[in-house]
């Protein structure tokens, strides 16, 4: 595997939880392969999980890592290709791109959507540069449309908790202060959609996610109709995908929320959600620390999704 930026670039999902779970077991089986490898991540976002969880699989794999936060210490870096470059940004991505190339075996890029232009984001222009002129395997490691290794750490984790062999899977929409990237929603559904689980997505009118990721899912207004019966609940908020509204709030309805009264209608759903969580926004604080909530678990699986998809780059350099 030389990319890793969808559900697709990891093949077979029954092979890959196969994986998942013996890499779980035996986590410090694969040293030499990582052996002098360099990771290089790059961060054009914050993060913590992300850069947690890479940086401790690469080293369980017995690679170097470094790691570049482009807005903080690196110079700016212009995008835009004919641009004359007289502003406040000395170097260009057609730069700056080869360059990190020759420091490193493969790089992770975390870029999201900027919501400036809708065709740029769903054209994935910031990762497709890297892997166009990085001369390396390249990840995602949350880009503009999707966030892959939070996805395979969330299917690794209903396959762990499930207790029935289709559960009834919930994406629910709620409420955010700011505009938030589809990009963990698309991926889930992606990736839900890739299972033979029921999956229903739930969201407020002008918040449907983009048809290709939507999919077969069903897609639910009322959000006590979707919670009934399911086996887990996938919190999360996105900004508004579709035109005239792309990248904003139309919606902050705290009713949305997910709280006790909500999970009373699920089959004692576990509650899900990739972090960093709004609380009483988002979820209520007697949902997310109850014992139904599986986002440490959740967040542990980041390790080794992402040491999968290392363990294939690494195998196929
Ligand atoms: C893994 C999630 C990363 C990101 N989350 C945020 O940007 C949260 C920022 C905030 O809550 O202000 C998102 O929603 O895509
Ligand atoms: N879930 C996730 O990717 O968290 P970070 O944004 O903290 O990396």
């Amino acid at each position: 595997m030389r990319y890793f930026t969808n559900v697709h670039d990891l093949g077979n999902l029954k092979d890959a939880l196969k994986e998942a779970f013996e890499i779980k077991s035996n986590r410090f089986g694969y040293q030499e392969l990582g052996k002098n490898k360099t990771l290089m991540m790059i961060f054009f976002n914050s993060s913590l999980r992300t850069r947690l969880s890479t940086q401790k699989a690469a080293m369980n794999l017995g690679m170097n890592v470094m790691v570049l936060d482009i807005n903080q210490g690196a110079w700016k870096l212009e995008t835009e290709r004919g641009v004359i470059m007289d502003g406040d940004k000395p170097e260009h991505l057609l730069e700056a791109i080869p360059v990190m190339g020759c420091y490193c075996d493969i790089i992770g890029v975390r870029s999201f959507a900027k919501f400036e232009n809708k065709e740029d984001d769903y054209q994935e222009k910031i990762l497709n540069q890297f892997i166009q002129y990085s001369g390396r395997p390249v990840f995602s490691m949350e880009a503009a449309t999707r966030h892959p290794l939070q996805s395979f750490a969330d299917l690794i984790t209903i396959e762990e908790y499930k207790t029935k062999e289709k559960p009834k899977v919930v994406l629910t929409w709620a409420p955010h202060p700011r505009p938030l990237p589809q990009a963990v929603a698309n991926s889930f559904s992606e990736w839900m959609n890739a299972t033979d689980y029921e999956f229903v997505i739930t969201h407020p009118k002008g918040y449907e996610l983009a048809p290709e990721f939507v999919g077969n899912a069903k897609v639910e207004y009322n959000q006590k109709k979707a919670f009934d019966g399911a086996d887990f609940i996938y919190a999360k908020n996105w900004s508004a995908y579709t035109d005239p509204n792309y990248g904003k709030v139309i919606n902050t309805d705290r009713s949305w929320t997910v709280d006790s009264e909500k999970m009373a209608l699920t089959n004692n759903a576990f509650f899900m959600h990739c972090l960093p969580v709004r609380r009483n926004m988002i979820v209520s604080d007697d949902v997310i620390e109850s014992s139904q909530s599986i986002v440490i678990p959740e967040a542990a699986n980041r390790e080794i999704s992402a040491q999968v998809v290392l363990k294939r780059i690494l195998e196929s350099l």
